[in-house]
């Protein structure tokens, strides 16, 4: 493609150069850089895309696009435009051919659920025969073949490549996780979707967005990018109505057919009779599609939520009933997610991907339920994350569990233990009962938790769930929540 033709998918400010220099790539970092390729420097939050300009030449770039002026040798062309991450957005839409509109595009967006959400709803799709791909936390997947993942959201020139593939290969519907990051930083910019899920907002990643009204802000894009006037008919926006925000939502999505589902409101799409157990939730479906009972392997209120938001998004998109109901008694659930380590024991071992207080109390609330004895919750909180939900997710805990072991998450750049006194500032409540020890080490905080448990008890591991690395400093060590648990079983039985 020719620099010039890219060109034409963004406002450029002034250009240079030999505009009709043929392009054979596109990226945003200078190390991918290959010969023929464009780069585009991207002002970040550490560094200045554009100090790297000079590597990119040297590794053969034949275009640069900046949001300022720069210096390029006369056989290189350059444009300047007002937001690199935006143009890079647009420029590698048009580059891969607009992959999506080629497909169904469904978005999912909200603090939590996007994954067990994104995965109920491809899993109905692939029921309803369709080939389908998937972008998000644990994997990005085309059909059946899995693709490891960075982000839960791609960067924008990844994500145009990863649809482009997925068109290449007749994918007909891609489910997508959104997140507020990629909102926020155009990364979905050069998509267009057909239907957009709000799950829920709660508080989180108050390090990135300076308030929840940005954080909102964020949420409520896709929705407005909805609502943009583009190729598509018959776009809708499925809304978690129980939810605080889902009026700002719907007004976000004006001028688009809106279905609601929830419990507590009248919505047009509700959940009666809900019976939570260990082995699964069981509830009706009831509203704008008729009664529809449901018995499920996965557990939890918040599940019954997800499972909503998966059945009112494939019902406005036509799929038959009976075909819903069979996918979504099939899904065995999704890895990390309320996962039980059976070795067993005669007391349960939940691992959960619980990582905002939000998640925490879901989580907590489910497994008090099912437990005929006392709950044990072995969590940390993410290093170089927000800090205010620290002792919020501290609260949370000490308020359902019966014990606690406060340990290391991913602590990244942060000293475990300066983690630690964030959440304690939540457990000054319980701090006189002594029920709690900090245990840094997760591996011994799990073998600690293991081996307290009793007859009838839950152990809960939180906010690492599918995740199969621990990150320390700037080192990524393998440890996965799920073989420390049942190496412990292994340890106490033997
Ligand atoms: C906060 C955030 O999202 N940061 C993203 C951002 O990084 P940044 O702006 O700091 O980049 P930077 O390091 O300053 O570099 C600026 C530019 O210089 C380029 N560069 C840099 C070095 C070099 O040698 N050559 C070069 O060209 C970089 O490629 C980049 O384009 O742009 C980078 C390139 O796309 C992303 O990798 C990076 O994600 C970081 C690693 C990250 O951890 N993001 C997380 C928080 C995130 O996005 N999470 C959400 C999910 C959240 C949730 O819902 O739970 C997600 O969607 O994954
Ligand atoms: N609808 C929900 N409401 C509240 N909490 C939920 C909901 N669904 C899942 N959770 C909790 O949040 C955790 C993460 O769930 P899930 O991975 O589906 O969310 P997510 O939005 O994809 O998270 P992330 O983007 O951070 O990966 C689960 O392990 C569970 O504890
Ligand atoms: N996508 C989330 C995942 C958090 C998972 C938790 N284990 C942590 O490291 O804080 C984030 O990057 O904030």
């Amino acid at each position: 493609m020719l620099f010039q033709e890219l060109l034409k998918s963004v406002e450029v400010h002034a250009a240079d150069g030999p505009q009709n220099t043929v392009l054979t790539g596109i990226t945003y970092d200078s190390r991918k850089v290959e010969p023929g390729f464009l780069f585009v420097a991207v002002q970040g939050f550490k560094h200045d895309g554009a100090e790297y300009i000079p590597q990119a030449v040297e590794k053969g770039a034949v275009a640069v696009v900046a949001q300022k002026a720069v210096t390029v040798p006369p056989n290189v062309a350059w444009a300047l435009v007002a937001d690199s991450r935006q143009a890079l957005a647009l420029m590698s839409a048009s580059f891969y051919g607009n992959p999506s509109t080629n497909m169904r595009m469904v978005g999912v967006t909200g603090t939590n659920g996007k994954t067990t959400t994104t995965n109920l709803i491809a899993s109905v799709l692939d029921e309803a025969g369709r080939k389908t791909g998937l972008v998000g936390t644990i994997h990005n997947r085309i059909g059946a073949r899995k693709l490891v993942v960075s982000h839960t959201t791609p960067e924008s020139t990844d994500l145009q490549e990863l649809l482009h593939e997925m068109a290449t290969e007749q994918v007909s519907d891609c489910v997508m996780e959104v997140s507020s990051h990629a909102l926020a930083l155009h990364r979905v910019d050069g998509c267009e979707f057909d239907t957009a899920v709000f799950t829920n907002l709660t508080q989180d990643h108050l390090d990135f967005h300076p308030d929840m009204q940005s954080y909102l802000e964020a949420k409520q894009a896709l929705f407005r990018k909805l609502a943009e006037p583009g190729a598509k008919r018959g776009k809708c926006a499925v809304v978690n109505a129980d939810d605080a925000y889902a009026g700002s939502i719907i007004e976000a999505a004006a001028g688009v057919e809106v279905y609601t589902y929830g419990i507590k409101t009248s919505a047009d799409v509700r959940a009666e009779d809900i019976d939570v157990s260990a082995r699964g939730v069981s509830f009706t479906v009831t509203g704008k599609w008729g009664r529809c009972p449901l018995d499920l392997r996965i557990t939890g209120l918040f599940n019954v939520y997800n499972t909503l938001a998966a059945f009112t998004a494939c019902a406005a998109m036509g799929i038959p009933v009976e075909v819903i109901k069979k996918a979504l008694e099939g899904m065995p659930g999704v890895p990390g997610r309320f996962e039980l380590v059976d070795a067993g024991q005669d007391f349960a071992v939940i691992v959960d991907y619980a990582h905002t207080p939000d998640g925490l109390e879901n989580v907590l609330k489910t497994a008090r339920e099912i437990t005929t004895g006392k709950l044990i919750t072995v969590f940390g909180c993410g290093g170089d994350r927000d800090r205010t939900k620290r002792p919020l997710m501290g609260r949370i805990a000490a308020g359902y569990s019966d014990y606690m072991l406060v340990t290391s998450d991913n602590p990244r750049t942060e000293a475990p233990l300066d983690i630690i006194r964030d959440i304690e500032k939540g457990l000054e409540p319980v701090a006189e009962n002594n029920s709690y020890t900090v245990e840094p080490d997760r591996r011994r905080a799990i073998q600690l938790a293991v081996r307290m448990a009793q007859k009838g008890d839950v152990v809960v591991i939180a906010g690492k769930g599918h995740e199969d690395y621990q990150i320390i400093g700037t080192q990524k060590y393998p440890f996965d929540d799920r073989s420390e648990a049942a190496a412990a079983l292994g340890a106490l039985q033997a």
